[in-house]
């Protein structure tokens, strides 16, 4: 005889339990160190402050000559002044000499400004003439000089801790001369597929076998909420090499997603082999898809067996897994992006269990997906899917549904 699901826990209470079991186990999260060409997109884990002024000395912003202001007051095209040229200054060089009354010097953006000097005056405002400088306008002090540290003061927090690096935040952490940043180091989860049936996708199909597609679904959506994936291939229904995979995957990775062999088939023994190594913490949860999905922990690391069927896997993920791996990772949630919608269709939903419907949305209105979860294909036509409470056996045509994106971008 098969086993049957006794101990089936509702959803609320499976939330609780995952929920407990990370705080217990993945807390505080790690942290690691990354060069800033591979902090793109990661998750700050402490505030990063500048050690030095931004910009890190006067410098001038824009090509001209630097110059003290006084000396070009009421400069006109019809009364222009004259000054002395005496050092150019290009960006990179430091200023060797100081400017003084009736002097100036010639300065390119981005170079440093020399004693002295209290303005620039832009080329296109001035003619070299020789070693003069003639001067056709007026200037005011600190014009066009971006003084040290007005961007932002040495040891000011120019990136805040949980926040996502984003170009700008790379742009400004680099300019203060930091080239490693702390982040929340991406958690490793290790992905099994179960099943005699299952071979890699390939050209060659094999009667009576099917492509392997959980693997790769499974790591797209552990990628997408910031982890990182590592498939560690395909396990026969053998109890000895189900046992082997599940110890030598979790040794390697933080988290273990198994699927297949959660049910009550003849070759369906995940259950056996965490009872025997670790401790099955759910087996059994009442909603549609996933009712079989298990929940265990070996050597203190949570393994999570979703069903075989592809759509069954992937919303379990979605429901169960996805918020526990984001806030893990340090991603911020997603759940308030879900829209309210009319149904297009009656739908049948199954009684005393909490049932996830795909639907796909058109001109406004969400189709319910009547495709079973076996096929694939349901799930990559599919927007979204709306939860349908256990006590509810129809929802009617126009009734107003909260559809969630479907592992959204
Ligand atoms: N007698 C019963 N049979 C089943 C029950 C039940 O309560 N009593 N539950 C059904 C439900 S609901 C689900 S969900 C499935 C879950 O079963 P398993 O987790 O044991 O999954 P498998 O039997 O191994 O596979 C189910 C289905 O999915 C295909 N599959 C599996 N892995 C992959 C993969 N990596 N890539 C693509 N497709 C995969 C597999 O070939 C099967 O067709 O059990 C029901 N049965
Ligand atoms: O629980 Mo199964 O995942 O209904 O298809």
């Amino acid at each position: 005889m098969g086993r049957e699901f006794l101990d089936l826990v509702d959803i609320s209470e499976a939330h609780r339990i995952i929920r407990n079991l990370f705080k217990e186990i993945y807390h505080p999260p790690p942290i690691e160190k990354v060069n800033l060409e591979n902090a793109y997109g990661r998750v700050l884990a402490q505030n990063v402050k500048t050690p030095i002024d931004l910009p890190p000395f006067n410098r001038a912003s824009r090509d001209g000559y630097a110059l003290k202001a006084e000396d070009t007051f009421h400069a006109s095209e019809d009364n222009p002044k004259t000054l002395k040229c005496i050092e150019v200054i290009e960006a990179g060089a430091i200023p060797q000499k100081r400017i003084k009354r009736g002097c100036c010097s010639r300065i390119s953006t981005g170079a440093p400004i020399p004693e002295g000097a209290d303005a620039i005056v832009m080329v296109e405002y001035a003619e070299e003439e020789n070693d003069n400088i003639i001067i056709y306008k007026s200037a005011y002090p600190g014009q066009h000089i971006a003084q040290r540290g007005l961007d932002i003061p040495k040891n000011e927090i120019i990136a805040w801790k949980n926040s996502i690096l984003s170009p700008e935040k790379i742009g400004a952490i680099s300019a203060a001369g930091i080239s490693k940043v702390p982040v929340i180091a991406k958690p490793k989860i290790g992905i099994l597929s179960t099943g005699n049936e299952l071979i890699e996708p390939s050209n060659d199909w094999t009667p009576g076998k099917i492509f392997d597609s959980n693997s790769h679904s499974i790591a797209a959506a552990v990628k997408k909420c910031g982890c990182e994936p590592k498939i560690l291939g395909i396990v026969k229904d053998d109890y000895t090499k189900l046992h082997k995979a599940i110890q030598e995957g979790i040794l390697e990775c933080d988290i273990l997603i198994t699927s297949g062999g959660t049910s009550a088939g003849a070759g369906d023994m995940l259950r056996e082999v965490i009872e025997d190594i670790g401790k099955v913490m759910i087996h059994g949860i009442s909603i549609k898809p996933g009712k079989p999905t298990l929940i265990g922990e070996v050597k203190g690391k949570l393994v999570f067996g979703l069903p075989g069927f592809p759509v069954s896997a992937l919303i379990i993920f979605d429901v169960l897994l996805r918020p526990y791996l984001m806030e893990l990772s340090g991603k911020p949630p997603i759940e308030h992006r879900r829209v309210e919608l009319p149904l297009a269709r009656r739908l049948h939903s199954s009684k005393g269990r909490i049932h996830y419907a795909l639907v796909k949305v058109k001109n406004g209105r969400a189709y319910p997906i009547l495709k079973d979860s076996g096929a694939i294909t349901s799930l990559a036509d599919a927007d979204g899917y709306i939860k349908i409470p256990k006590n509810v056996e129809i929802l009617e045509e126009g009734s107003r549904v909260k559809v969630s994106p479907l592992s959204p971008i």
